[in-house]
């Protein structure tokens, strides 16, 4: 039940559909496309993927904060989603490795939300209308002064954001000592994917977006990994063309999501913005080699180009397809050691159906 004492804010779409609710995390005004996730479990990995950069998020799973957060479940070193659209959210947790409440989480993050609104209602409207943007806010309630604000914000298609979220810097993970070299792209990478390389004996040089190709190669990599990433994959010119050059090398590369999308645009398969996108973790994937099914995790809006993708077969072969709408799910280069998958096979949290995608990259390595 809302408390007779709450803040209110209001949630507007690009479209003049509007929700009021309750105010949660910090006051204040934010904006960016609206998208939603069906995870029952795992928020504070999704408020930290940087693959949510630039997007409100709604929750579909009724109960937000109810297990606190920890730094231990951290995806990225900071709240990546722009805005939260969720029905309870809770300051009372109950998890004894929990170090803080989402509140104060949120409030130290800078990240403004809307709770006590019709969750169901908004995904229900988002899956027949499409992605748009959205703004929310706990300061500004008018909505004629907020859709001003709205206007400017930029659509998600063509937005480049990889290079925004990557690290300055490059940086090493794992232990010096361990033989197989892998030269991670960071286009907003997830801890929890380095996480199952160093598990497997991999040590990791974790570069930024941008990096040349010869700068790379610098380092001796025994094989390349592209990463998730937020934004749309074909406004990253940089990263296609440094693709190119790492498939001339022939070693083995492994992309996933973003990764994967810049690896057919690297082969020039084009992508497209999805309607409104997979997030989630039960999405059905059949895996066309082993004929096997696979619970998966997914974080995309944009696709890869499944009829030219079909027509390419003399060069590629498509490994995975959606059982829900047929979009690609997984490719491999043929010839090379080259592969990529539209999912997360981490999945941390999530099904640990596809983990083996891990095993099978360090073997080419
Ligand atoms: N998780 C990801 O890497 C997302 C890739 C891309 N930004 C998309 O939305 O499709």
């Amino acid at each position: 039940m809302v408390n007779p004492t709450y803040e209110k804010a209001i949630l507007l779409l690009e479209d003049g559909t509007f929700y009021e609710g309750k105010a949660c995390g910090k006051k204040g005004t934010t904006s960016g496309e609206i998208c939603f996730n069906t995870g029952m479990t795992g928020y504070q990995e999704i408020f930290t993927d940087p693959s949510y950069y630039g997007q409100v998020l709604v929750a579909t799973n009724a109960h937000i904060g109810n297990y606190g957060t920890s730094t231990k479940d951290i995806e990225s070193n900071r709240v990546q989603i722009a805005g939260l659209v969720c029905k309870n959210f809770t300051n009372d947790y109950s998890r004894q490795a929990a170090d803080l409440d989402l509140q104060q989480y949120f409030e130290d993050e800078g990240v403004v939300g809307i709770s006590d609104v019709d969750t169901r209602s908004i995904v229900r409207y988002i899956r027949d209308k499409g992605a748009m943007n959205a703004i929310i806010s706990s300061v500004v309630l008018d909505k004629d002064e907020l859709m001003k604000e709205l206007k400017k914000v930029p659509s998600m298609d063509g937005l480049e954001l990889a290079s925004v979220v990557s690290t300055k810097e490059p940086y090493f993970v794992g232990t010096p000592d361990d033989e197989k070299r892998i030269a991670v792209l960071d286009y907003g990478t997830k801890v929890k994917i380095l996480d199952c390389f160093t598990e497997r004996g991999c040590y990791l040089k974790v570069f930024n977006a941008i990096t040349p190709f010869e700068e790379l190669e610098k380092w001796n990599p025994d094989g390349y990994f592209l990463s998730n990433g937020p934004g749309d994959p074909a406004a990253m010119d940089y990263a296609i063309e440094t693709v190119k050059k790492i498939l001339e090398k022939d070693k083995p590369v492994f992309g996933i999501c973003l990764g994967h999308q810049i690896l057919a645009l690297a082969m020039d398969i084009p992508t497209y913005k999805m309607h409104h996108g997979h997030r989630g973790i039960n999405h059905p994937v059949l895996n066309l080699i082993s004929t096997k099914g696979e619970i998966t995790s997914q974080n995309h809006g944009f696709g890869v180009n499944a009829e030219e993708l079909e027509k390419r077969s003399d060069d590629i072969l498509i490994t995975h397809k959606n059982l829900n709408d047929n979009t690609i799910e997984g490719m491999k280069i043929k010839g090379k050691k080259a592969f990529s998958v539209q999912y997360h096979p981490e999945a941390a949290p999530g099904p640990h159906d596809s983990r083996y995608l891990f095993d099978e990259f360090v073997s080419l390595l």
